[in-house]
Protein backbone atom coordinates (compact mmCIF):
# COMPACT_ATOMS: atom_id res chain seq x y z
CA UNK A 1 0.00 0.00 0.00
CA UNK A 2 0.90 3.85 -0.63
CA UNK A 3 1.91 5.18 2.37
CA UNK A 4 -0.15 8.53 3.06
CA UNK A 5 2.08 11.61 1.93
CA UNK A 6 2.36 13.20 5.49
CA UNK A 7 3.93 9.99 6.56
CA UNK A 8 6.09 9.92 3.26
CA UNK A 9 7.74 13.31 3.89
CA UNK A 10 8.30 12.38 7.68
CA UNK A 11 10.28 9.56 6.28
CA UNK A 12 12.45 11.32 4.24
CA UNK A 13 13.10 14.04 7.04
CA UNK A 14 14.21 10.69 9.75
CA UNK A 15 15.98 8.93 7.22
CA UNK A 16 18.39 12.39 5.51
CA UNK A 17 16.45 11.47 1.78
CA UNK A 18 15.02 14.81 -0.30
CA UNK A 19 12.26 15.05 -2.37
CA UNK A 20 11.78 16.72 -5.98
CA UNK A 21 8.37 18.22 -6.49
CA UNK A 22 7.28 20.39 -9.68
CA UNK A 23 5.03 23.25 -9.34
CA UNK A 24 1.88 23.13 -11.85
CA UNK A 25 0.54 26.61 -12.38
CA UNK A 26 -3.10 25.27 -13.89
CA UNK A 27 -3.33 28.87 -15.33
CA UNK A 28 0.63 28.42 -17.41
CA UNK A 29 -0.75 24.52 -18.14
CA UNK A 30 -1.21 23.88 -22.39
CA UNK A 31 -2.77 20.76 -22.61
CA UNK A 32 -1.59 20.08 -25.60
CA UNK A 33 2.24 20.08 -24.80
CA UNK A 34 1.76 19.24 -20.90
CA UNK A 35 1.97 15.31 -22.07
CA UNK A 36 5.51 15.48 -22.54
CA UNK A 37 6.29 17.11 -19.52
CA UNK A 38 4.72 14.80 -17.72
CA UNK A 39 6.74 11.83 -19.69
CA UNK A 40 9.98 13.79 -19.32
CA UNK A 41 8.98 13.77 -14.61
CA UNK A 42 7.86 10.37 -15.22
CA UNK A 43 11.03 9.62 -16.70
CA UNK A 44 13.23 11.55 -14.39
CA UNK A 45 11.28 10.03 -10.85
CA UNK A 46 9.95 13.50 -10.26
CA UNK A 47 8.57 12.78 -6.48
CA UNK A 48 5.38 15.00 -6.34
CA UNK A 49 3.09 17.53 -8.59
CA UNK A 50 1.96 20.54 -6.16
CA UNK A 51 -0.37 22.43 -8.42
CA UNK A 52 -1.72 25.67 -7.78
CA UNK A 53 -1.62 29.18 -7.51
CA UNK A 54 -2.87 32.47 -6.09
CA UNK A 55 -5.04 33.16 -9.25
CA UNK A 56 -7.16 30.62 -10.97
CA UNK A 57 -8.79 31.62 -14.32
CA UNK A 58 -8.56 28.95 -16.44
CA UNK A 59 -11.24 26.44 -15.86
CA UNK A 60 -9.35 23.31 -15.99
CA UNK A 61 -7.89 21.79 -12.94
CA UNK A 62 -9.64 18.75 -13.62
CA UNK A 63 -8.41 18.50 -17.20
CA UNK A 64 -4.70 19.00 -15.50
CA UNK A 65 -5.15 16.03 -12.87
CA UNK A 66 -6.68 13.52 -15.47
CA UNK A 67 -3.49 14.25 -17.96
CA UNK A 68 -1.03 13.25 -14.63
CA UNK A 69 -3.12 10.23 -13.55
CA UNK A 70 -2.98 9.04 -17.50
CA UNK A 71 1.06 9.41 -17.60
CA UNK A 72 2.62 9.37 -14.56
CA UNK A 73 1.78 7.66 -11.52
CA UNK A 74 3.52 10.99 -9.44
CA UNK A 75 1.21 12.09 -6.58
CA UNK A 76 -0.94 15.30 -6.70
CA UNK A 77 -0.71 17.48 -3.80
CA UNK A 78 -3.03 20.71 -3.91
CA UNK A 79 -1.13 24.07 -3.41
CA UNK A 80 -4.01 26.27 -3.25
CA UNK A 81 -4.26 30.09 -3.36
CA UNK A 82 -8.44 30.27 -2.05
CA UNK A 83 -10.47 27.46 -0.96
CA UNK A 84 -12.14 28.13 -3.62
CA UNK A 85 -9.64 26.14 -5.42
CA UNK A 86 -10.18 22.81 -3.79
CA UNK A 87 -10.58 20.25 -5.97
CA UNK A 88 -11.22 16.41 -4.75
CA UNK A 89 -9.58 14.47 -7.79
CA UNK A 90 -6.05 15.24 -6.22
CA UNK A 91 -4.26 12.89 -3.72
CA UNK A 92 -3.70 15.61 -0.96
CA UNK A 93 -3.70 19.45 0.00
CA UNK A 94 -1.60 21.77 1.47
CA UNK A 95 -3.36 22.79 4.48
CA UNK A 96 -1.85 26.37 4.48
CA UNK A 97 -2.19 28.71 7.40
CA UNK A 98 -0.13 31.65 6.18
CA UNK A 99 2.17 31.86 9.72
CA UNK A 100 4.21 34.85 8.88
CA UNK A 101 1.35 37.00 8.14
CA UNK A 102 -1.33 38.80 10.47
CA UNK A 103 -4.37 38.06 8.38
CA UNK A 104 -6.99 36.32 10.00
CA UNK A 105 -8.33 35.63 6.80
CA UNK A 106 -5.15 33.43 5.60
CA UNK A 107 -4.34 32.33 9.16
CA UNK A 108 -7.81 30.92 9.52
CA UNK A 109 -10.76 32.29 7.39
CA UNK A 110 -10.06 30.25 4.40
CA UNK A 111 -9.70 27.12 6.51
CA UNK A 112 -12.58 27.35 8.47
CA UNK A 113 -14.72 27.71 5.12
CA UNK A 114 -12.73 24.67 3.23
CA UNK A 115 -12.89 22.64 6.22
CA UNK A 116 -16.20 20.63 5.65
CA UNK A 117 -15.50 20.42 1.66
CA UNK A 118 -12.25 19.05 2.55
CA UNK A 119 -13.94 16.54 4.93
CA UNK A 120 -16.11 15.31 2.16
CA UNK A 121 -13.21 15.21 -0.49
CA UNK A 122 -11.63 12.27 0.55
CA UNK A 123 -8.44 14.59 0.34
CA UNK A 124 -5.32 13.88 2.73
CA UNK A 125 -5.00 16.97 4.83
CA UNK A 126 -1.57 18.25 5.10
CA UNK A 127 -1.39 20.81 8.49
CA UNK A 128 1.47 23.26 6.76
CA UNK A 129 2.82 26.23 8.59
CA UNK A 130 3.72 28.73 5.31
CA UNK A 131 5.89 31.48 5.75
CA UNK A 132 6.22 34.09 3.03
CA UNK A 133 9.86 34.90 3.00
CA UNK A 134 10.92 38.70 1.36
CA UNK A 135 12.34 38.00 -2.98
CA UNK A 136 13.61 41.03 -3.60
CA UNK A 137 10.29 42.05 -4.81
CA UNK A 138 6.42 41.68 -4.04
CA UNK A 139 5.14 38.21 -5.05
CA UNK A 140 1.69 37.59 -6.15
CA UNK A 141 0.90 35.20 -3.07
CA UNK A 142 2.11 38.60 -0.72
CA UNK A 143 -0.31 40.99 -2.65
CA UNK A 144 -3.03 38.79 -2.81
CA UNK A 145 -2.28 37.60 0.78
CA UNK A 146 -2.28 41.31 1.86
CA UNK A 147 1.17 40.07 4.21
CA UNK A 148 4.48 41.17 4.66
CA UNK A 149 7.26 38.49 4.01
CA UNK A 150 9.96 37.63 6.38
CA UNK A 151 12.58 39.49 5.16
CA UNK A 152 15.46 37.37 4.22
CA UNK A 153 18.02 38.34 6.40
CA UNK A 154 16.10 37.19 9.29
CA UNK A 155 16.47 33.60 9.70
CA UNK A 156 15.85 34.09 13.69
CA UNK A 157 12.28 35.55 12.64
CA UNK A 158 12.04 32.58 10.31
CA UNK A 159 12.84 30.34 13.17
CA UNK A 160 10.65 31.30 15.58
CA UNK A 161 7.77 31.76 13.24
CA UNK A 162 7.99 28.08 12.11
CA UNK A 163 8.60 26.93 16.20
CA UNK A 164 6.03 28.64 16.83
CA UNK A 165 4.05 26.86 13.64
CA UNK A 166 5.10 23.28 15.46
CA UNK A 167 4.38 24.15 18.84
CA UNK A 168 0.12 25.03 17.53
CA UNK A 169 0.48 21.54 15.83
CA UNK A 170 1.62 21.93 12.17
CA UNK A 171 3.07 19.25 10.56
CA UNK A 172 4.84 20.78 7.70
CA UNK A 173 6.96 24.31 7.07
CA UNK A 174 6.95 25.21 3.88
CA UNK A 175 9.27 28.68 3.34
CA UNK A 176 8.27 30.15 0.39
CA UNK A 177 10.40 33.11 -1.34
CA UNK A 178 7.07 33.03 -3.66
CA UNK A 179 6.61 32.07 -7.29
CA UNK A 180 9.50 33.79 -9.45
CA UNK A 181 10.73 35.14 -6.36
CA UNK A 182 14.18 37.26 -7.49
CA UNK A 183 15.93 36.12 -4.22
CA UNK A 184 15.76 32.16 -3.39
CA UNK A 185 16.13 32.11 0.34
CA UNK A 186 19.14 31.75 2.08
CA UNK A 187 21.05 28.82 3.34
CA UNK A 188 21.17 30.65 6.89
CA UNK A 189 17.92 30.88 6.71
CA UNK A 190 16.47 27.47 5.64
CA UNK A 191 19.65 26.32 8.45
CA UNK A 192 18.22 28.09 11.36
CA UNK A 193 14.62 26.76 10.66
CA UNK A 194 16.10 23.29 10.45
CA UNK A 195 17.84 23.55 13.80
CA UNK A 196 14.39 24.98 15.27
CA UNK A 197 12.05 22.09 14.06
CA UNK A 198 11.31 18.35 14.02
CA UNK A 199 8.55 18.71 10.69
CA UNK A 200 9.77 18.62 7.37
CA UNK A 201 10.74 21.43 5.32
CA UNK A 202 9.73 21.91 1.85
CA UNK A 203 11.32 24.95 0.10
CA UNK A 204 10.37 26.90 -3.16
CA UNK A 205 10.20 29.94 -4.77
CA UNK A 206 13.14 31.04 -7.44
CA UNK A 207 15.06 27.88 -7.18
CA UNK A 208 15.66 28.01 -10.82
CA UNK A 209 19.17 26.21 -10.90
CA UNK A 210 20.92 23.06 -10.38
CA UNK A 211 23.04 24.70 -7.56
CA UNK A 212 20.31 26.27 -6.01
CA UNK A 213 18.11 23.14 -5.09
CA UNK A 214 21.71 21.58 -3.92
CA UNK A 215 22.04 24.95 -2.36
CA UNK A 216 18.70 24.81 -0.17
CA UNK A 217 18.83 20.31 0.02
CA UNK A 218 22.38 20.74 2.16
CA UNK A 219 20.84 23.89 4.32
CA UNK A 220 18.17 21.70 5.27
CA UNK A 221 15.46 21.54 2.96
CA UNK A 222 13.69 17.98 2.80
CA UNK A 223 11.82 18.99 -0.06
CA UNK A 224 12.32 21.14 -2.62
CA UNK A 225 9.89 22.73 -5.24
CA UNK A 226 10.92 24.19 -8.88
CA UNK A 227 7.67 25.67 -10.97
CA UNK A 228 8.62 29.11 -13.16
CA UNK A 229 12.31 28.00 -13.87
CA UNK A 230 10.97 24.57 -15.56
CA UNK A 231 8.39 26.52 -17.20
CA UNK A 232 11.00 28.79 -18.46
CA UNK A 233 13.38 25.96 -19.37
CA UNK A 234 12.00 22.38 -19.38
CA UNK A 235 15.80 21.33 -19.43
CA UNK A 236 15.83 22.07 -15.75
CA UNK A 237 13.53 19.40 -14.98
CA UNK A 238 16.03 16.63 -15.67
CA UNK A 239 19.27 18.49 -14.05
CA UNK A 240 17.16 19.15 -10.42
CA UNK A 241 16.20 15.31 -10.85
CA UNK A 242 19.59 14.38 -10.88
CA UNK A 243 20.54 16.49 -8.38
CA UNK A 244 18.04 14.83 -5.93
CA UNK A 245 19.11 11.66 -6.91
CA UNK A 246 22.95 12.60 -6.36
CA UNK A 247 21.92 13.58 -3.20
CA UNK A 248 20.50 11.07 -2.37
CA UNK A 249 22.79 8.31 -3.40
CA UNK A 250 25.40 10.04 -1.39
CA UNK A 251 24.04 11.10 1.74
CA UNK A 252 21.10 8.85 2.34
C1 LIG B 1 -5.82 25.31 2.12
C2 LIG B 1 -6.85 26.34 1.84
C3 LIG B 1 -8.24 25.97 1.95
C4 LIG B 1 -6.54 27.61 1.51
C5 LIG B 1 -5.18 28.17 1.49
C6 LIG B 1 -5.31 29.66 1.51
C7 LIG B 1 -4.01 30.26 2.00
C8 LIG B 1 -3.77 30.31 3.46
C9 LIG B 1 -3.11 30.71 1.05
C10 LIG B 1 -1.81 31.30 1.38
C11 LIG B 1 -1.53 32.54 0.58
C12 LIG B 1 -1.43 32.35 -0.92
C13 LIG B 1 -2.19 33.31 -1.77
C14 LIG B 1 -0.66 31.39 -1.43
C15 LIG B 1 -0.45 31.10 -2.86
C16 LIG B 1 0.55 30.02 -3.00
C17 LIG B 1 0.74 29.62 -4.43
C18 LIG B 1 -0.13 28.57 -4.97
C19 LIG B 1 1.71 30.19 -5.14
C20 LIG B 1 2.01 29.87 -6.58
O1 LIG B 1 2.41 30.99 -7.26
P1 LIG B 1 1.52 32.26 -7.71
O2 LIG B 1 1.35 33.10 -6.49
O3 LIG B 1 0.30 31.82 -8.40
O4 LIG B 1 2.54 33.00 -8.63
P2 LIG B 1 2.51 33.50 -10.15
O5 LIG B 1 2.19 34.95 -10.10
O6 LIG B 1 3.92 33.26 -10.64
O7 LIG B 1 1.51 32.69 -10.92
O1 LIG C 1 7.81 29.31 -9.38
P1 LIG C 1 8.96 29.24 -8.42
O2 LIG C 1 9.72 30.53 -8.32
O3 LIG C 1 9.83 28.06 -8.70
O4 LIG C 1 8.30 29.05 -6.96
C1 LIG C 1 7.76 27.81 -6.53
C2 LIG C 1 6.80 27.94 -5.37
O5 LIG C 1 7.38 27.71 -4.13
C3 LIG C 1 6.04 29.23 -5.39
O6 LIG C 1 5.07 29.32 -4.44
MG1 LIG D 1 -0.01 31.54 -10.50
Amino acid sequence: MIKPILKQFETLREQGRKAFAVLIDPDDVRLDEFPLLLQRAEKEQVDYFFIGGSLITQFHMGDIIALIRQHTRIPVVLFLGSNMHVHPAADAVLFLSLISGRNPEYLIGQQVVAAPMLKKSGLEVLPTGYLLIDAGRQTTASYISNTTPIPNDKPAVAACTAMAGEMLGLRLTYLDAGSGALKAITPEMIAAVRQSVETPIIVGGGIDSAQKARTALEAGADVVVVGNGIERNPDLLPEIAATVRHYNAQYA
